[in-house]
């Protein structure tokens, strides 16, 4: 049995037409399946629980980041798989695991089986697949989280562009602030601090390279410190960082760890997979393999 965990809403109401073209496919190849809508925020958490674990070949998540992050929160340390059907605005951890956004070869490669095991972040009780943001991009969630731009970028199939409008509109906000970080014990301040991203995936944000060597098996978090950095000189460097070459900035510092602790004065937010989570200060510990995914 397969078990379809639906946001109708995501990606601006990809996820239902998605959905409805996977349902077909699903009938045509006589594949055995439930499927249960979300109806807010978290809900995803509750559906996966009541799924019996029993004779279940994989839950899927057909939605964006935010449906994944739900339904994978569900699952963590139950081997039973995650499979991901692309339906989102960004759709970052299905580009880092190098998921088809087709949703047919998406489905295909589900039917086909092949599990593998990824490492995810962990933040008091929640789960973080992908990059967790403290500050300004924590701030960029908010603000892209409820934008209006969003759903009229999405409609015109612009959807990646609404992350880029958020971070010009966050930069006229935010101030830089000073944190302590504790990498693996080892203490260090950083004073005019933009953002930190842990990074369990390269991608955010739709794309944005910002740890680039970050991978998901290797046990470890890539850390991306931003500082010392004035606003226009973050903003000229800001498009290298679809590539990733942003890391060779004076003002980027990269490295690696297994558990970071972050202290800032005043508190900033912390966004995991693109859903605001709490404000600083955070402890964030990787916790190897404990997802399986197909
Ligand atoms: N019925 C619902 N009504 C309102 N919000 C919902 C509903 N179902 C799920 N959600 C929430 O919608 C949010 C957005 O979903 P999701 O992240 O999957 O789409 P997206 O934002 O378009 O894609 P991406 O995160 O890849 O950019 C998530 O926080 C999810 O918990």
């Amino acid at each position: 049995m397969y078990y379809f965990v639906v946001n109708k809403i995501s990606g601006n109401g990809k996820g239902l037409k998605v959905w409805k073209k996977v349902e077909k496919l699903l009938q045509e190849k006589q594949v055995n399946y439930q499927v249960r809508f979300t109806e807010r925020p978290k809900h995803a958490v509750e559906i996966v629980k009541e799924f019996s674990s029993k004779a279940c070949n994989a839950v899927v998540a057909v939605g964006g980041d935010g449906t994944i992050h739900d339904v994978a929160n569900g699952l963590i340390h139950s081997n039973i798989p995650l499979g991901i059907i692309p339906a989102g605005s960004g759709n970052d951890l299905a580009r880092a695991l190098d998921i088809p956004m087709d949703y047919k070869r998406a489905l295909e490669r589900i039917l086909r089986g092949k599990k593998r095991k990824m490492d995810v972040g962990k933040i008091g009780e929640e789960y973080c697949m992908t990059v967790t943001g403290i500050g300004f991009d924590g701030k960029v969630a908010e603000i892209n989280n409820t934008a209006k731009y969003k759903d009229l970028l999405n409609l015109v199939r612009l959807g990646d562009l609404s992350y880029g409008l958020s971070v010009l509109h966050a930069l006229f906000q935010y101030r830089p602030v000073r944190i302590q970080l504790k990498i693996d014990g080892e203490v260090q301040s950083f004073s005019n601090v933009w953002f930190i991203a842990i990074a369990n995936t390269p991608n955010y944000g739709g794309g944005i390279k910002i740890c680039p060597d970050a991978c998901y098996d290797d046990g470890l978090f890539d850390i991306c410190i931003v500082h010392s950095v004035t606003k226009w000189e973050l903003l000229r460097t800001f498009p290298k960082a679809y590539k990733g070459k942003h890391v060779s900035h004076p003002s980027v510092t990269m490295i690696k760890g297994k558990q970071v602790e972050i202290i800032a004065e005043p508190p900033i937010i912390v966004q995991s997979d693109g859903e605001i989570l709490t404000k600083t200060p955070v402890n964030v510990t990787i916790q190897k393999e404990a997802l399986l995914i197909m």
